[in-house]
């Protein structure tokens, strides 16, 4: 029998696997994250430990927090929070490679339906300085351009903040990222009250602004007006950019690493090997030294956020409606389909990059090209329905700022309509289930209603306001755009 992964049969793994880079025995809680999905895992845990590693520093073990399910504590814990990163790519001659690192950041695990409490204490404690968050664009639970207060989970947060602050003590597990965090942020503030920061690692655009503007939002919900000033003097929300393709772990993935092992591992996650992490230098307190894991500080993260989302998210997504629609399984099969592969090319050079100003000492085109050979990379079997997920959410962060911007120049952006267009396509078909195809996104029965008007698809569509802003949708040179693309897609 294969043993499992865990501190005491660390000594049994196999020779030519990393071991972790520093000794999760003896390392610290410093850093809160939310959210511990695949990415957190294969990114910020691995740049953390590395730079650990590097500056000889054991404070900044992770305290791991899943979300909406049990399933990730229940991979790690039997498992003292060890996991393998299996990271594939090709070598020189186009053939794969695969390399296994073992991972020791992580030390403590909660789920919030059961260990709230001990959240909460986690992110009031005077030793944790850091929070790190990936929920998922959705996870925020945003409505329009702020929080949805309307959100079962919200308002139960809000409540339980209102009853807490009112003096009757609550430990009600938290319903909604933003609840966790303001009232740990609150319980902070009325404790210890050092200052701490608050790095949300999602691709959403200028992603700490918009979060300090949820929880800002949901303190005045609760009547918090001390707690939000309290916020505003003494925790920061820097914007981050964020990179590294990290495909949801499969069965063949964990057999893989298994062979390599010699031991099992339910935690597993698999990425490419490019990472990259771009961070603002806006720090209220210590943080681990990322730069030394390779991560850039800066003082502007928008050139580099804005040419990621825009040309490796917008083009992901262009490539999942698109190749899903046509029976491509995964995003690799997609790009090297050439009609697939110049479309997204084309998509790039027309209405993309003459939105951009490039990122300092980048080129665009350069950018670009390796965007799309990092694509090409079968060996990570990144599918295309699972970027193809949740849409709603994803388009206005990955298309639609494109569309605007080209609009403005007076331009009409014909190929960000026509990657519109192909998402409209893929949710009609999606919601007839055709194709084995299913419409996996947060607002799936208002965008079913309106693929039911078939002959309709493009208008009923394009007046979704949660996804299409007016002055966008009832631009006649965008809307004409995307209506005549819709046609030919759809035949
Ligand atoms: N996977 C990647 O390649 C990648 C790369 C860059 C950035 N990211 C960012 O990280 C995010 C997570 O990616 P992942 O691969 O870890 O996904 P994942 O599915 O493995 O994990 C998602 C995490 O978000 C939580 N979550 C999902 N929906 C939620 C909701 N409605 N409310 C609260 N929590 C919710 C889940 O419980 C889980 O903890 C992405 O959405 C993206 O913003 C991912
Ligand atoms: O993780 P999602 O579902 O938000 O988006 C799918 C991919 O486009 C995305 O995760 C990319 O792989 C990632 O952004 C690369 O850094």
């Amino acid at each position: 029998m294969t043993h499992r992964l865990s501190l005491s049969t660390l000594p049994h793994l196999a020779e030519n696997v990393q071991r972790p880079a520093v000794d999760p025995r003896d390392l610290g809680t410093g850093l809160v994250h939310l959210g511990v999905g695949a990415f957190h895992r294969a990114h910020q845990a691995v740049y953390t430990e590395d730079a650990m590693a590097a500056g000889g520093e054991t404070r900044w073990g992770i305290h791991a927090v899943t979300q909406r399910s049990p399933r990730v504590a229940e991979q790690l814990a039997p498992q003292d929070g060890l996991y393998g990163v299996l990271t594939k790519g090709l070598d020189d001659a186009g053939s794969p490679t695969a390399q296994l690192r073992i991972v020791g950041a992580v030390r403590e695990i909660s789920f919030p339906g059961e260990q709230t409490a001990a959240v909460l204490s986690r992110l009031a404690h005077p030793a944790t300085h850091v929070v790190t968050l990936t929920v998922t664009e959705k996870g925020y639970r945003r409505s329009g351009t702020g929080l949805d207060l309307d959100d079962d989970g919200v308002r139960a947060d809000v409540a339980a903040l209102a009853d807490e602050l009112g003096g009757r003590a609550v430990d009600r597990a938290a319903g909604s990222p933003i609840g966790m965090l303001a009232r740990g942020l609150a319980r902070r503030a009325r404790q210890d009250a050092t200052p701490i920061t608050v790095v949300t690692c999602d691709n959403i655009v200028h992603n700490g602004a918009m979060l300090t503007g949820l929880v800002q939002e949901f303190l005045a919900a609760a009547g918090a007006d001390d707690v939000a000033d309290w916020v505003h003097d003494h925790v920061t929300f820097p914007s981050t950019m964020v990179d590294r393709i990290v495909p949801a772990t499969t069965d063949a993935d964990r057999a893989e690493a298994e062979a390599l092992a010699g031991l099992t591992d339910a935690g597993l996650v698999v990425a490419e090997p490019f990472r990259q992490w771009v961070i603002e230098d806006a720090f209220a307190g210590p943080r681990p030294a990322w730069e030394r894991a390779g991560a850039t500080l800066t003082s502007d993260v928008a050139p580099f956020e804005d040419a990621k989302l825009r040309i490796l998210n917008g083009s992901h997504s262009y490539l999942a409606y698109r190749g899903a629609v046509l029976g491509h399984r995964t995003i690799a099969e997609a790009v090297t389909d050439p009609v697939l592969g110049e479309e997204v090319r084309a998509f790039i050079d027309e209405d993309v990059i003459p939105t951009l100003t490039p990122p300092p000492g980048v080129d665009l085109a350069d950018y670009r090209d390796s965007v799309l050979g990092r694509f090409e990379n079968p060996a990570l079997g990144h599918t295309t329905i699972q970027v193809a997920m949740d849409g709603s959410q994803k388009l206005p962060v990955r298309l639609l700022g494109t569309a605007r911007d080209r609009l403005a120049q007076a331009a009409v952006p014909h190929r960000a309509a026509r990657a519109v267009a192909a998402w409209m396509v893929f949710v009609a078909r999606a919601a007839e289930g055709r194709n084995g195809l299913e419409l996996d996104d947060p607002l799936a029965p208002t965008l079913a209603e309106a693929a039911a008007d078939g002959g309709r698809l493009g208008e009923r569509l394009l007046g979704i306001r949660e996804i299409f802003p007016a002055e966008l949708a009832e631009d006649d040179r965008f809307r004409s755009a995307v209506l005549t693309q819709v046609t030919e897609l759809s035949d």
